[in-house]
């Protein structure tokens, strides 16, 4: 469904990633893991358009949409929960999921499916984005995303300073969207959460793939487990 294919991204002269290849297919969970500063986030930033890969392609649904501008992606049917989330401080929570919604061809995420999947979001839809708490803004960020009607879902480090109950929610919710049949393609910081919901992980080690395989290879990979993951 959306494939990267030996990706070479730069930060001016800086050569981060050397030739990054992978997979999302729908109805999967991909994960993308690795230290601080492995490549996880320019190899996102690469595939939703707001960097260019100088080598190398990144295509979805048979279509080349390496270079194309990031709002033309999102309308193609990429979604992109960034790290820092990107809640309006003074939009209450309701106008930061509808401000930029969007039917899809099946228009299947409305308002009303949204507050399903969050009942904490329509109790709390008239406060303003500052008032709410990381896993409530973490929730408008992929509610916001969904709104968009995305066939696939990239999601860079959602359990991110959350506290463990709200980690497992927010997995919960990662699993419903993966057997919605969306692809989804994560990264994830927390081992424990990133094992559960992998259906592939991909370890990145300065700007390459080091290792690819499925939880079950990952946890007995104790090579890659104390190299990459400090584990
Ligand atoms: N805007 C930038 N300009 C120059 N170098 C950058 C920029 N952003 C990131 N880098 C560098 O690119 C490399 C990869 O960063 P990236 O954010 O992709 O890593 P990451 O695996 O997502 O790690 P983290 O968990 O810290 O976000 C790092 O060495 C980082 O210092």
């Amino acid at each position: 469904m959306l494939q990267v294919d030996n990706i070479h991204t730069y930060y001016g002269d800086s050569h981060i990633l050397h030739g990054v290849s992978l997979k999302v297919k729908a109805g999967q969970v991909t994960s993308l893991l690795g230290r601080n500063g492995a490549g996880k986030t320019t190899t996102l930033l690469t595939m939703m358009g707001y960097l260019a890969p100088r080598q190398g392609s990144v295509t979805y649904k048979g279509q080349n949409i390496s270079g194309k501008p990031a709002h033309r992606i999102s309308r193609m049917g990429l979604g992109f929960v960034p790290q820092e989330r990107g809640v309006f401080p003074s939009l209450t929570v309701e106008e930061n999921l509808t401000v930029a919604a969007r039917p899809g061809k099946d228009g299947r995420w409305t308002l009303a499916r949204i507050y399903e999947l969050f009942p904490r979001l329509k109790e709390r839809r008239t406060n303003l984005g500052f008032q709410l708490s990381g896993g409530e803004q973490q929730m408008v960020s992929i509610g916001r995303a969904l709104m968009l009607n995305p066939e696939v879902i990239l999601l860079d480090e959602p359990s991110e300073g959350l506290a463990p109950l709200i980690v497992q929610e927010i997995v919960e919710i990662v699993k419903r969207l993966r057997n919605e049949g969306l692809g989804v393609l994560l990264i994830e910081q927390n081992l424990g959460a990133a094992l559960e919901l992998g259906d592939v992980h991909y370890v990145l080690s300065k700007g390459q793939v080091c290792f690819v395989g499925d939880s079950e290879t990952l946890r007995n990979d104790e090579a890659v487990l104390s190299a990459h993951l400090s584990v």
